[in-house]
């Protein structure tokens, strides 16, 4: 009798399952960019519409309203329509939402698409997890949500150094606000491949299937352990320093340290793309950026190192701790933010490479939908109110000091929370801090 050997491309094999995980990291490619198409674009729809800083807070407020609404049912969604039903429809109310928002004539009409977008993009970025939990499970999960947060957060580079570009090479924001939805039709393009790789896989590995019958069933959330909490509330901390900080941070470096929206250089639009990309130091949104460059380029690593070394708890304490010099400094002082900038891109690689396959390790398989369904949902309560105030209260001070401390506050609040899940991590048999070697 002969045994047959899978083939290079068997849904076994390392190359197909990270194959996969390219299209699952560009399912949300489109979305990442146009959520923070609004950030990028903030000085220009400033003067354009008319509008304030709180505005552009009640934008970021409307997609996480909606988020809040749906995710929770999203996580649950998957549970019961399983990945690829599941996706499908997410990445499509994506599109729409994007469409909204870029045909949008009125402030009510914005406000509509942001609303649709953060139903379907959040629940999409739920989705995302749960998936990469379902291929990565036991193998190289936190390298894969490393790789996948580096390509997600794509969206977001790409976002902080074009959108003005193309908003001032074509004179025109809707132009800028039109390449996110079509960078959103993209994003469904790669969820159809992902549909047939997955499709095929299931069947060749015997993977669960899809609405395989588990039950929506709300007590299941009294099941979650304290680590469980503590990683929800770190979450929810630790992203409103990050998030609601960048959705602004742009108008900031432009208003505190005079840097420029775009970098004027002679040229067709794609030598300007380049020159703003190679000079992204020197642009208000470019500097912004500088977070979401540092994560990308070290998250796959810190996947790697996590999945070997463990210490997800540990990590967790490091991130949170250097979010509040760099916030403070950032508010108070008038120092080059490069550097600042930088800590807070080491941050937003240690504590999300630890985070996210935290979720998966403290909740059972069936719950794990749900579990990151529940944690988005809270996320997005952090994501809804602090551009709000940050708005807010930059409008009122006519500084972003005041701002930033509140940072500075969320970032001691996250340490606190990283310290207590360690505590409580220890007290469920260390299974955060435990690595690869330790679990077997
Ligand atoms: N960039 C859009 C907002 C993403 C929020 C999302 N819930 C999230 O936390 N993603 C993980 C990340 O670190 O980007």
């Amino acid at each position: 009798m002969t045994t047959a050997i899978p083939g290079a491309f068997h849904p076994s094999t390392r190359l197909y399952r990270f194959t996969i995980l390219i299209f699952i990291s560009l399912l949300v490619v489109g979305s990442y960019f146009a959520y923070d198409s609004i950030g990028a674009l903030a000085t220009t729809l400033i003067k354009e519409l008319h509008i304030d800083r709180a505005t552009i807070g009640k934008l970021y407020a409307a997609y996480s309203v909606a988020a809040i609404a749906i995710v929770f049912f999203g996580g649950m969604l998957y549970d019961k329509l399983g990945p690829r039903k599941a996706s499908l429809l997410f990445s499509c109310l994506v599109f729409l939402g994007a469409v909204v928002v870029a045909a949008a004539k009125t402030k009510w009409m914005l406000f509509t698409g942001r609303l649709i977008f953060g139903a379907g993009s959040e629940s999409l970025i739920v989705v995302q997890s749960a998936i990469i939990a379902r291929w990565f499970k036991g193998k190289e999960m936190a390298m894969a949500f490393g790789i996948a947060l580096a390509i997600s957060r794509l969206g977001t580079l790409f976002a902080f150094n074009t959108e003005e570009l193309i908003a001032d090479h074509f004179h025109s924001f809707r132009t800028a606000l039109w390449a996110a939805a079509l960078l959103c039709l993209f994003s469904v393009l790669c969820n159809l491949v992902f549909v047939v790789m997955d499709r095929h896989g299931e069947k060749v590995l015997s993977l669960p299937t899809a609405g395989a019958g588990d039950k929506i069933v709300f007590s299941d959330i009294k099941k979650f352990t304290s680590s469980y909490w503590f990683v929800v509330l770190l979450c929810v901390t630790f992203y409103s320093a990050i998030f609601p900080f960048t959705d602004l941070a742009a108008d900031m470096f432009h208003d505190k340290w005079g840097l420029p929206s775009v970098n004027a250089v002679a040229g067709g639009f794609l030598t300007k793309v380049f020159y703003n990309f190679t000079h992204m130091f020197t642009t208000a949104p470019g500097v912004t950026s500088i977070v979401i460059a540092a994560s990308m380029i070290f998250a796959p690593f810190a996947g790697g190192l996590v999945d070997r070394v463990g210490r997800r708890a540990s990590l967790m304490v490091l991130g949170s701790l250097l979010l509040i010099p760099a916030h403070l400094l950032l508010g108070i002082t008038h120092w080059n933010p490069i550097p600042m900038m930088v800590v807070l891109g080491a941050a937003f690689v240690l504590v999300p490479a630890a985070m996210w396959p935290s979720v998966p390790l403290v909740v059972e398989e069936s719950r794990v939908g749900t579990a990151f369904g529940l944690m988005t949902a809270i996320q997005n309560l952090g994501l809804g109110l602090f551009p709000l105030l940050n708005g807010w209260l930059r409008d009122k001070t006519g500084t972003y000091t005041s701002t930033q401390i509140m940072f500075a506050g969320l970032g001691l609040l996250g340490l606190i929370f990283a310290f207590l899940l360690l505590r409580a991590d220890k007290r469920h048999g260390g299974v955060l801090e435990a690595g690869s070697s330790l679990r077997g």
